[in-house]
């Protein structure tokens, strides 16, 4: 399988160069030269299958023979070694968990699934590649924890300073080795920015094999797909018409999602529910697509304001608005939205989601006022102690740390400020 760039103006690669690029030498994200629907048969028993069988089945047409088949299973099997239990919390309302990971955050899949691709790669070329990834909050542990100790591959981590949650912050800057984290005066767009512009920096690349680990990388992006595949194996027997809710920030995980919908697994419709930082939404009305400064919330993952993956959404449906408003609705709810809802399905459901949970399961209740027939999906993207104060300050209910946190907790901070990208650079040429 080759991949090409969405600008259009760089050569297509296979898997492997996707995964060593990170991103095309245009600046375009890479996308898969087909999609091969599933056999039906592959629907109809997958309640029959294991999840490393559906991830294998699902994935083996992108990675095609870059990584044997052998090698490929053994690489699921290590990544999937966790729970996805799909919670229901009231009538036609359930919950995805994603959080049952190292990290405890969704990220956790991607993040090892790309890790140890790389490491197969690796073993077979002596130079060394950097990893650069930004982070709002969740991808920055996953990877951290998913690259630790790979050989030949260092990661830089650069996370907006005093905009992530305390948990989030020992997660990315307490485990060493391959792994250095930058504290960046400044948002998570600010990150974002510094990232890609250092994929275009020849002084950079001519010293070091850069890529990244966010969502552009097709190998972070895309084993996300199975989650939706693992909801509809435990809900098929309902015999309801799915709808996804998802809580959106980068918008890979949703994107993820639709392609799990082209392989043929049956979905009515998505939604993308953002907190205030509202790009999608508002092109969801407007059809304007018009990126702005993201704003700080309780859901800090999410805090995107100009979300790398929309493009892809967008190619997904031929750049048909009309097209993606049928598959697509977003919305976006404030942080009293959110603290009301989190509160909500506490008392009703004793269910304590975290805030981007509470964010899709807004979604979730917006769709179905005019959809009661359908049966909704909203994923919890993140274990709710990774927000502590406010789930303990909004429920008024102290959560017990689980083993994964208690780890990082006793651990020391190291990270090194920076507030503009020529200090990225100088950091890079250094080492
Ligand atoms: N929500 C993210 C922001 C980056 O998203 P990614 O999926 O592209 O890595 C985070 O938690 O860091």
């Amino acid at each position: 399988m080759n991949f090409y760039s969405l600008n259009n103006k760089a050569p297509n690669v296979s898997f492997k160069e996707a995964v060593i690029k990170g991103i095309a030498p245009d600046k375009g994200l890479y996308f898969p030269e087909s999609i091969t629907p599933l056999p039906k048969s592959f629907f109809e028993n997958i309640e029959k299958l294991s999840n490393e069988e559906i991830a294998f089945t699902a994935i083996q047409q992108f990675v095609s023979s870059d990584i044997p088949e052998n090698e490929l299973r053994k690489i699921i099997k290590n990544v999937l070694d966790f729970d996805f239990p799909v919670v229901e919390i009231e009538e036609n309302v359930a919950t995805l968990e994603l959080f049952h990971g190292p990290t405890m955050a969704f990220k956790d899949v991607g993040a090892r699934f790309m890790a140890q691709c790389l490491g197969y790669f690796s073993e077979s070329t002596s130079n060394e590649v950097t990893v650069l990834v930004a982070t709002s909050g969740d991808t920055g542990g996953a990877v951290a924890n998913g690259f630790l100790g790979v050989d030949g591959v260092k990661v830089v981590i650069l996370y907006p300073s005093g905009k992530v949650s305390d948990i989030q912050e020992r997660q990315l800057t307490t485990l060493g080795q391959n792994i250095t984290a930058l504290e960046v005066d400044g948002t998570f767009d600010d990150c974002q920015k510094m990232v890609k512009t250092a994929f275009l920096d020849d002084a950079l690349l001519q010293k070091m094999q850069l890529t990244s680990a966010n969502s552009i990388n097709v190998a972070r992006w895309l084993p996300q797909l199975f989650y939706f595949l693992f909801t509809y194996k435990q809900l098929k027997s309902k015999g309801k018409e799915l709808v996804f809710s998802v809580p959106s920030g980068n918008f890979g995980n949703i994107c993820a999602g639709m392609v799990a919908q082209r392989l043929g697994m049956p979905v009515k419709h998505f939604i993308a529910a953002t907190n205030v930082n509202d790009t999608v939404p508002e092109f969801m009305e407007t059809g304007e697509y018009k990126p702005k400064p993201s704003s700080a919330t309780i859901s800090n993952a999410m805090d995107v304001g100009d979300p790398s993956n929309f493009i892809r959404i967008r190619h997904l449906h031929n750049d048909d608005f009309e097209a993606l408003k049928a598959n697509l609705s977003s919305y976006p709810f404030t942080d009293e939205e959110t603290k009301k809802a989190m509160l909500h399905i506490y008392k009703t459901s004793d269910y304590i989601a975290d805030p981007h949970g509470a964010v899709g399961y807004l979604g979730i209740q917006k769709y179905r006022k005019d959809h009661p027939e359908t049966f909704g999906v909203f994923l919890e993207t993140a274990h709710p102690v990774k927000f502590l104060d406010v789930v303990e300050e909004t429920l008024g209910h102290t959560l017990e740390l689980p083993a994964q946190i208690k780890n990082v907790m006793g651990k020391e901070k190291t990270s090194i400020k920076i507030g503009k990208y020529e200090e990225l650079k100088s950091y890079l040429l250094k080492r």
